[in-house]
């Protein structure tokens, strides 16, 4: 599902953001991506998503070569990635409902149609009863599950999430990383980016890990 085929990125000024990385994430696999900051976890995930490009190798995302995209094509292109960050970014002038519809709003999708899917998806993340509140009112891991919902509303078949419990304290970052593993479970391929090496040992799945930009261990659990 995605594949990174000897993949260098230099940024201006010669920073090495990636350097000679490979590997293969199957389809309706979950995997970590750990490594100390400035090692390249962020660079890795944007080229999944092309806001950057490779300097040389190849990035290749449901068999598509991200680099064959053009411009028009680039927005469709994201709509298969359902992306989650640390600080959620959501709209605190908007409701819950709104913000999960977002995605769906932008794809040109009608109300009527969007409100059931954004309540399934509210449902899955367990916050159905909290549609018409605002984010300002929801506690840290609350807001961060809105996140989530608004990630899976298009029902993406990827979902990139990057340091998603960096302000969450270890029982809500036990319990978002349980939300990612039931997506998982009903086929979406799933890589998260985190530092927080406790967690990702108690969860079992496979990590990669890069140091300054290399790709120095990728371990399958057994
Ligand atoms: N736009 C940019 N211009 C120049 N150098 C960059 C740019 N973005 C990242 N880098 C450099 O690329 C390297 C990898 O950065 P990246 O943000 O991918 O690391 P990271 O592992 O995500 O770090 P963190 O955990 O701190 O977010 C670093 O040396 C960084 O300084």
């Amino acid at each position: 599902m995605i594949r990174f085929d000897n993949v260098c990125k230099r940024y201006p000024g010669g920073h090495v953001g990636l350097e000679n990385v490979s590997f293969h994430l199957r389809r309706g696999e979950i995997a970590f991506l750990t490594g100390h900051s400035g090692a390249g976890k962020s660079t890795l995930l944007k080229l999944i998503m092309r806001m950057e490009q490779a300097t040389s190798g190849q990035v290749l995302v449901g068999g598509h070569n991200v680099k064959d995209l053009n411009h028009g094509q680039v927005p469709y292109f994201r709509r298969n990635i359902g992306l989650v960050f640390q600080d959620h970014q959501l709209l605190f002038d908007r409701s819950v409902f709104d913000n999960v519809a977002l995605p769906l709003t932008i794809a040109g999708v009608s109300r009527e149609e969007a409100a059931g899917r954004v309540r399934a998806a509210l449902d899955m993340v367990g916050l159905l009863n909290k549609e018409k509140m605002l984010p300002s009112s929801l506690s840290g891991g609350q807001q961060q599950r809105v996140g989530l919902a608004r990630a899976v509303v298009n029902r993406p078949p990827v979902i990139l999430a990057d340091e998603p419990t960096g302000n969450l304290d270890p029982n809500l970052s036990a319990e978002v990383m349980k939300l990612f593993e039931n997506f998982n479970q009903i086929g979406v391929t799933v890589l998260i980016a985190s530092h927080d090496l406790a967690l990702v040992a108690r969860m079992r799945h496979r990590v990669l890990t890069l140091d300054q930009g290399l790709l120095v261990n990728d371990q399958e659990v057994a």
